[in-house]
């Protein structure tokens, strides 16, 4: 590739004078960074001068890609080192969690089956208490209404949610939070389900919190706090269907801090060894970005619930003895009609609407005839990589437009956009 073609001019104005300064984040037509042109050629030395700067690593050229996706793509192995150990110092996470997956607490499940323990804790002083009214969470507005995140949840002492406790509501013991340094204490971290309280009294105690819906309100609370809403959310949410036995029929009685249901009936066969009636459950499902046989393009659906111009990955739940890859075919084939071969494991999510756990793949494609599945489906397309980007940018000229950065589906999407050199 010729260097005009990654936007540099061909005749360049004379140099900057020795005392000028250059905004190090500059931008050319397509959106490059000098550290991008540096990642592309596989200059470490510039790629280090330019971090040193305090360069951003994190901005996209108008292709979606970062410098350290161009530096992986264009193979410049050093290059790749630099910038992967520079984004992992600077947020050890980022590259590695999807929205809901980030969970910071110990969930210490050893100490579920200590109910004196749990009892102690409940009553601490700096234990905290996360609530929800029919399964909404209730937050605290986040104040800088120009930072994309709106909520955190709110964290209640004993002595707020006390009274509800009275009336022996579900409670979930969902892990501590550890805290490093001398002076600073564990906090123990329980959700409550103050569904058949007053929840004005709630709002009393903590000034400006409210409930809001799950979904979509929940997706705009802070990523630190996403996996402990879906944690607490779907241990709730289970709590308050499965109130009766799946074996016999009988009440269930609430144990190990809200994560197992024990029968009532005392010679009832769940109490009996271990089954699968007593835990919480999980759904796993698959989402599959299917790329065509000659990788040029890749299929998006369109399910009848979606809301209008949004085209997303194919979906499906798993079925008893089910592999994933079988899992990702048979809901392709019956969702689109095309066949897929190669199945690759992409990354994970949990969803908590109620409980599925998103098993993310990217699927290739041995045939491209689309039938679609009129029952579930209102579409399904094949779409080209400029497409996407324009998709991805909220730029296509039909006003189509894919998930949210929270869903997976975005960024099995965005990573298969990024894994290509000339947009
Ligand atoms: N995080 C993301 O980016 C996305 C997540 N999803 C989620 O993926 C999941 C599966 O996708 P779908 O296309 O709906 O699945 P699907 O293609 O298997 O069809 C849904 C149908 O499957 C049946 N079904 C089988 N097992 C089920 C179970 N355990 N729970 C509920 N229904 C079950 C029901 O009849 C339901 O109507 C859903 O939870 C959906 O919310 C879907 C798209 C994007
Ligand atoms: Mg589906
Ligand atoms: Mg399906
Ligand atoms: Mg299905
Ligand atoms: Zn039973």
């Amino acid at each position: 590739m010729s260097t005009s073609t990654l936007g540099v001019k061909e005749n360049r104005t004379p140099p900057f004078p020795a005392s000028s300064t250059v905004e190090v984040d500059q931008r050319n037509d397509k959106g490059w960074t000098a550290l991008m042109f540096a990642a592309r050629n596989g200059n470490v030395d510039v790629i280090n001068t330019l971090l040193e700067k305090g360069c951003d690593v994190n901005l996209v050229n108008k292709t979606g890609q970062t410098a350290q996706d161009i530096a992986f793509f264009w193979d410049q192995g050093n290059a790749s080192k630099v910038l992967n150990d520079f984004v992992n110092k600077q947020n050890p996470d980022k590259q590695l969690r999807n929205y809901f997956s980030l969970n910071y607490l110990d969930r210490c499940s050893e100490q579920r089956k200590k109910e004196d323990w749990l009892q102690s804790k409940i009553r601490e002083e700096c234990t905290r208490f996360i609530a929800f009214s029919e399964l909404k969470p209730f937050v605290v507005p986040l104040e800088d209404r120009t930072k994309r995140w709106r909520y955190t949840l709110a964290k209640l002492k004993f002595c707020d949610v006390e009274n509800y406790l009275k009336s022996n509501p579900p409670v979930v013991f969902l892990g501590v939070q550890r805290n490093s340094g001398p002076e600073s204490l564990d906090h123990t971290m329980f959700a409550v389900d103050c569904t058949e309280g007053n929840i004005e009294d709630l709002k009393k105690c903590c000034p400006g919190g409210t409930f809001i819906n799950p979904f979509p309100s929940a997706l705009q609370l802070e990523p630190s706090e996403a996996g402990i809403f879906a944690e607490a959310r779907s241990m709730l949410d289970w709590l308050y269907r499965y109130k009766y036995c799946g074996t016999c029929g009988s009440v269930t009685v609430i144990a190990e801090g809200g994560h197992k249901r024990v029968c009532e009936k005392k010679d009832c066969i769940s109490n009996k060894g271990i089954h699968n009636t007593c835990y919480p459950r999980t759904d796993p499902s698959v989402i599959m970005l299917v790329v065509s046989p000659d990788g040029k393009k890749c299929l998006l659906g369109r399910k009848k619930s979606f809301p209008a111009k949004m085209w997303s990955c194919l979906a499906g739940f798993m079925e008893p003895g089910e592999s994933i890859e079988d899992t990702v075919r048979r809901e392709v084939e019956e969702e689109s009609g095309v066949k897929v071969g190669k199945v690759e494991y992409h990354s994970s999510q949990p969803w908590p609407f109620p409980a599925s756990l998103m098993l993310g793949c990217v699927a290739t494609a041995v045939s491209e005839d689309v039938k679609v599945d009129e029952d579930e489906m209102e579409d399904a397309q094949w779409f080209r990589r400029p497409e996407l980007v324009q998709m991805l940018t909220h730029q296509h000229p039909n006003g189509y437009y894919i998930p949210p950065e929270q869903a997976i589906a975005h960024q099995i999407i965005k990573s298969w956009v990024r894994m290509t050199a000339n947009l």
